[in-house]
C-alpha cells in the first residue's frame, strides 16, 4: 500500500515510512491511495475470532512486507495480552438497540491503548530493522499521552515527549503520565490548551532541520497506523450484532476526529455502517461545521470531558480530502484560509457528501451529567463523561431510527474522572488496584510557556537522538 498527503506536495510513501513520518512534510496527513475492501464473507468470518486475530486480518492490507503474517500475528497477540478483559473490546447493552462498546480495558483505561499498544510494537520493529532512534513528540488532552508513555517507556530506541495542557486534564490522567520514572519519558505541562499543544507539534514537524536532527516521529492520530488500528473494533462489534447481514450505527465521542474517522474508514472497507454520529461536548466545532458548512474554531472551553476539549480536529482534514474528491488544492486552500482568517467554508458538494454519512450532536455539561445519572439509575452501569456524550447522541439517533442498533463507543473508564461521576451519582469509581497503586508515585514534569521555540529547545536538549 502507498500513501499520499492530503495536501499533495509531499512524496508518496510506503507504510513503514508513514509509520515513522507522522505529519507529511507539506503539513498534510498521510492517507492510503485506495481503501482496501473486505468482502462480506471475510467480514462475516471475523465472528468468533480473537481480537488479535481480527486485528491481523483487518489491518494486513495496509502494511508492508516488513510485517510478515507471522510477525503481525505475534505483534497483535502481544499487544492485547495485557488487557483486563478477554474480549478486549466487549459490548454491553444498556437499552433497546443501544449498546456500549467498552474500549477501556487496556493498561491506561482509555481507547487509545487499543491502537497504541500495537503502534509501539510496530514502530520499535521498524526502528530495529533500520537501526534508527526516534524522538516521539505527542500532544495530549489527557489520554493519548498516558497511552503513548505506557507503550514506549523504557525502549532504548525511543524518547517520548508529551505536551499536555497545564491544569486542564484530570488528576488521574496527569498522574498516569507524570509518575512514570523511565529516563526516556518527558512530560511537559504547557501553559495553553490542547489546540496550542497540537499547533506546536505541527510546527515542529514542519521545521525540516529540527525534524531530521531529532528523528521526529508522531503517535497522535496524525499517524495513519493509529487510525487503522482503531478500525478493528468497529468490525468486531458490528459483527457481534449481525453485520455484514445487518446495518449498524455508531455514536462516537469526538475531539481530534481520529476515532470517528476510523469508523468512516471501516465503512469504506465494506462494513455496513448506517450512520456515524459525531458526539461533541461544548467544544462543538464539528457540530457547527456540519450544520452551517463553516469550519470555525472558537476558544477551547474546559468541560468535565477534558479529552474532548479540542477545537481544531486534526483528522477532519482526511475526511475533507475524500469529500472534495481527493483534491489537494482544495485542502491547501481550506487550511490556508484557516491559518489566515481563522475559518474556512466547506465546499457545498463536500458538505453534502459528509452529511450523507455523518450526524453530529453537541452535548452540554448538564446533559452529560443527566446521562450519567439516567444510565446509572436505569441499569446500574457507570458511564464516564466522554462516553455519556456518545450515549446521549446515540439516544438522539434512535429517536430518528429506532430499528437500527446504535453502538456508543465507551472511550474511557469512569475512574479517570471520579469528580464528574461523584457529582452525577454520588459514587467515586476506583481504578483497578494495580493502576491505583502506581498513581501514588512522585510526579515529574516540566512546566513550559506556550512557545514553540522553548518547547523545541527543551526537546533538543533532552533527546538522545539529537546527541548521537
Ligand atoms: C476519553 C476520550 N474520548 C474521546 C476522545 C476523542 O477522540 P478523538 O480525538 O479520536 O476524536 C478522546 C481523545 O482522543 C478521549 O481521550
Ligand atoms: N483526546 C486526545 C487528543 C489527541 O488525540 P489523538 O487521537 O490525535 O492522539 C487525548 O486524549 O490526548
Amino acid at each position: 500500500m502507498r500513501y499520499l498527503s492530503t495536501r499533495g506536495e509531499a512524496a508518496q510513501l510506503g507504510f513503514d515510512d508513514v509509520l515513522l513520518a507522522g505529519l507529511a512534510t507539506d503539513g498534510g496527513l498521510y492517507t492510503p491511495l485506495a481503501y482496501p475492501r473486505l468482502a462480506p464473507s471475510e467480514i462475516a468470518a471475523l465472528a468468533g475470532r480473537s481480537y488479535a486475530e481480527a486485528t491481523a486480518k483487518v489491518i494486513a492490507p495496509y502494511l508492508s512486507e516488513t510485517f510478515s503474517r507471522e510477525i503481525l500475528r505475534a505483534q497483535t497477540e502481544s499487544a492485547y495480552s495485557g488487557f483486563r478483559h478477554r474480549a478486549i473490546a466487549p459490548l454491553t447493552q444498556i437499552a433497546d438497540n443501544l449498546f456500549v462498546l467498552e474500549l477501556f480495558h487496556g493498561p491506561t483505561l482509555a481507547f487509545k491503548d487499543l491502537a497504541m499498544q500495537l503502534l509501539g510494537r510496530m514502530m520499535n520493529h521498524v526502528l530495529e530493522e533500520r537501526n534508527l532512534r526516534a524522538t516521539i513528540v505527542g500532544a495530549t488532552s489527557g489520554d493519548t499521552g498516558a497511552a503513548a508513555i505506557e507503550a514506549f517507556k523504557g525502549l532504548d530506541r525511543v524518547d517520548v515527549f508529551i505536551l499536555f495542557p497545564h491544569g486542564r486534564v484530570s488528576d488521574v490522567q496527569r498522574k498516569q503520565m507524570t509518575t512514570v520514572d523511565d529516563d526516556n519519558v518527558h512530560t511537559i505541562a504547557l501553559q495553553g490548551s490542547f489546540d496550542d499543544a497540537q499547533a506546536i507539534l505541527k510546527r515542529l514537524f514542519r521545521a525540516a532541520d529540527f525534524r531530521s536532527r531529532v528523528g521526529l516521529a508522531g503517535v497522535n492520530s496524525i499517524n495513519w497506523a493509529r487510525v487503522v488500528a482503531q478500525t478493528v473494533y468497529y468490525f468486531t462489534s458490528a459483527v457481534a450484532l449481525g453485520a455484514p447481514h445487518r446495518h449498524i450505527s455508531f455514536a462516537v465521542p469526538t475531539g481530534n476526529f481520529g476515532d470517528v474517522l476510523a469508523g468512516y474508514v471501516a465503512k469504506r472497507m465494506g462494513l455496513p455502517i448506517e450512520r456515524l454520529v459525531v458526539a461533541t461536548n461544548a467544544n462543538d466545532i464539528l457540530a457547527r461545521a456540519l450544520a452551517s458548512g463553516r469550519y470555525e474554531p472558537r476558544g477551547v472551553t474546559p468541560t468535565q470531558s477534558p479529552s474532548m476539549d479540542i477545537q481544531v480536529s486534526s483528522n477532519f482534514e482526511r475526511l475533507l480530502f475524500d469529500a472534495t474528491g481527493r483534491d489537494p488544492a482544495a485542502i491547501r486552500a481550506a487550511f490556508a484560509s484557516l491559518d489566515q482568517s481563522g475559518a474556512f467554508d466547506i465546499p457545498p458538494a463536500a458538505l453534502a457528501a459528509i452529511r450523507a454519512e455523518f450526524d453530529a450532536e453537541s452535548v452540554g455539561e448538564a446533559e452529560t451529567t443527566d446521562e450519567i445519572r439516567r444510565t446509572w439509575r436505569e441499569t446500574g452501569y457507570v458511564l464516564d463523561p466522554h462516553t455519556a456524550t456518545g450515549v446521549t447522541a446515540a439516544r438522539a439517533r434512535l429517536v430518528k431510527d429506532p430499528a437500527t442498533p446504535v453502538i456508543a463507543l465507551s472511550t474511557a473508564h469512569p475512574a479517570k474522572f471520579p469528580d464528574a461521576i461523584e457529582r452525577a451519582i454520588g459514587l467515586r469509581p476506583q481504578p483497578p488496584e494495580n493502576i491505583a497503586a502506581r498513581l501514588d508515585a512522585p510526579e515529574r514534569f516540566t512546566i513550559l510557556e506556550n512557545d514553540g521555540a522553548r518547547v523545541a529547545e527543551f526537546i533538543s536538549s533532552h533527546a538522545r537522538a539529537a546527541k548521537s
